[in-house]
């Protein structure tokens, strides 16, 4: 039995944007939090906040993440972390970044809860998030992989709560819109994320934490198995017709 006082998220990603904002509600909210990501820098930044563990990782490193886990009763897990390779027609992009896309994006999601679910269904309790997207759910043109990568998530969180009915373990898939982020830092020059963040006002990296919480405190045989936060001018779908010849 675990004498922990205070319960205990992991959150990857959470050096930047989304999964920074999620680690500092948490520990608004009364938890402790594993805050996993590369940027040594910014990880000691955040031990300033009360109950932020840094954990310096790269999540494709396996053998380090679990040896890292081991002994952790982690209560919530929020599969965060993810990147977005250059825009641009999938016949023009390089192997590399297709495998480092789905690497990030989607295998580490799944090994990170692979390590921390058995944990989680014997204790009989537990929340697994998974950030998808907008791009998981309906076709965006230059980034096929990206959004492979989040129709992966979505079908994997659906799939997953199938196993885990009856195991007291909650999933919720988090489909976020266009979030004022570091996302594209690499994908976009400057200029163009400012043009890109310019057409409407986009939802806040605390917007979602705050959505995140609401869910967490949901009674125990409630789960929000999947919650959809866009920027009110954003729609998603709909008739695009492509430029040029109308064939
Ligand atoms: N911004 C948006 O419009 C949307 C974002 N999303 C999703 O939200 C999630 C968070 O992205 P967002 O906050 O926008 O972007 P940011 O670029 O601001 O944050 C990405 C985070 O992922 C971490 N990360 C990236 N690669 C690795 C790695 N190999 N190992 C460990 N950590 C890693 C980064 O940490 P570090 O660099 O320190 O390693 C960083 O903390 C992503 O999954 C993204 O796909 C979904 C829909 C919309
Ligand atoms: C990057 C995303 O996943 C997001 N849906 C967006 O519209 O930018």
């Amino acid at each position: 039995m675990s004498m922990k006082s205070k319960p205990l998220a992991m959150v990857t990603g959470a050096t930047s944007g989304i999964g920074k904002a999620i680690s500092l509600k948490l520990c608004e909210d009364g938890y402790d939090v594993i805050a996993l990501g590369r940027s040594t820098t910014i990880l000691a930044e955040m031990t300033s906040h009360s109950g932020v563990r840094p954990l310096a990782l790269d999540l494709t490193d396996r053998e380090a993440l679990a040896a890292a886990l081991e002994g952790e009763e982690i209560d919530v897990l929020v599969n965060n972390a993810g990147i977005m390779p250059p825009i641009g027609s999938f016949d023009k992009m390089a192997q590399s970044d297709i495998d480092t896309t789905l690497e990030v994006n989607l295998s580490a999601a799944l090994s990170t809860t692979r390590l921390v679910l058995p944990g989680m269904m014997a204790r009989g309790r537990g929340h697994v998030f998974f950030t998808g997207s907008t791009a998981g759910h309906a076709p965006f043109p230059n980034m096929a992989v990206y959004g492979a990568s989040k129709a992966a998530i979505a079908s994997f969180a659906a799939a997953l709560r199938c196993d885990l009915s009856g195991s007291g373990v909650r999933v919720t898939e988090i489909v976020a819109g266009r979030v004022e982020t570091a996302l594209y830092r690499d994908a976009l020059t400057a200029d163009a994320r400012a043009d890109m963040y310019s057409v409407f006002q986009a939802v806040q990296p605390e917007d979602v934490a705050a959505m995140l919480g609401t869910v967490l405190a949901m009674p125990a045989n409630v789960d929000v198995t999947r919650f959809d936060i866009l920027p009110t001018a954003q729609f998603v779908g709909g008739g695009g017709f492509a430029k040029g010849n109308r064939t």
